[in-house]
């Protein structure tokens, strides 16, 4: 596959590396003990990061069922699990730098890696939490790194509320926490305006999904 996505002009570092954290992560706070940490550029060497994951990761189409029927997961997906070995070293310098940031507050190490492509704005993740396992019911933390083409994420506490809205750029980071998965939802809509390709890389903790 080659890349839709346009190396921007500024972006020619070919050496691949997460930024610092520390004071650089802005805080928001939602309500119920949800919270949302962002880091915009934390990832410098996007474009080179990019191009390698696409070549790197065994991208592949899945089907769910959907009540009565199967359809067509509108993206494609690659998961790493515990102890797996990932597709790049710049995602363990990554996932280290996640673990030494959130080390005390989280109390626990990031472990899974989730990666989605989006081919374009036809590709989309419906309102969900990740409420598969522990972020059913216990405070957790998911970490996403977004390259790529900008795409929108959507928040909103779940049973109404209004819907936050927050721009993923080229290299951000953000990170979900305290109790954003079970007690509200996210989504990165369809966007008919959206023509390139955006990756996404997920962390998260043991046992959450
Ligand atoms: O694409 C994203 O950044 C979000 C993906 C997501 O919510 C998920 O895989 O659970
Ligand atoms: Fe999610």
């Amino acid at each position: 596959m080659t890349s839709a996505f346009q190396a921007s002009l500024l972006d020619c570092d070919d050496d691949v590396a997460p930024g610092l954290l520390g004071s650089s992560v802005r805080r928001t706070e939602l309500d119920r003990g949800a919270w949302i940490d962002v880091r915009p550029g934390w990832i410098s060497g996007a474009d080179t990061l990019f191009d390698r994951l696409i070549d790197a990761v065994p991208w592949r189409a899945e089907r769910r069922r959907m009540y009565e029927r199967v359809v067509d997961v509108p993206r494609l997906l690659a998961f790493y699990a515990e102890g797996e070995a990932l597709p790049d070293p710049a995602l363990d310098e990554a996932k280290r730098a996640l673990d030494v940031h959130y080390a005390e507050e989280l109390g626990e190490s990031f472990r899974t890696a989730g990666l989605c492509l989006y081919r374009d704005g036809r590709d989309s993740v419906a309102w969900h939490g990740d409420t598969i396992g522990r972020g059913r019911s216990e405070d957790t933390m998911v970490a996403i790194v977004s390259i790529g083409t900008p795409r929108t994420l959507l928040l909103r506490p779940r049973g109404g509320g209004p819907t936050l809205r927050h721009d993923l750029g080229h290299g951000d980071l953000i990170v979900m926490g305290g109790s954003c998965q079970r007690t509200w939802e996210h989504a990165i809509p369809k966007s008919a305006r959206v023509t390139g390709l955006r990756i996404s890389i997920q962390f998260r903790p043991r046992g959450v999904r």
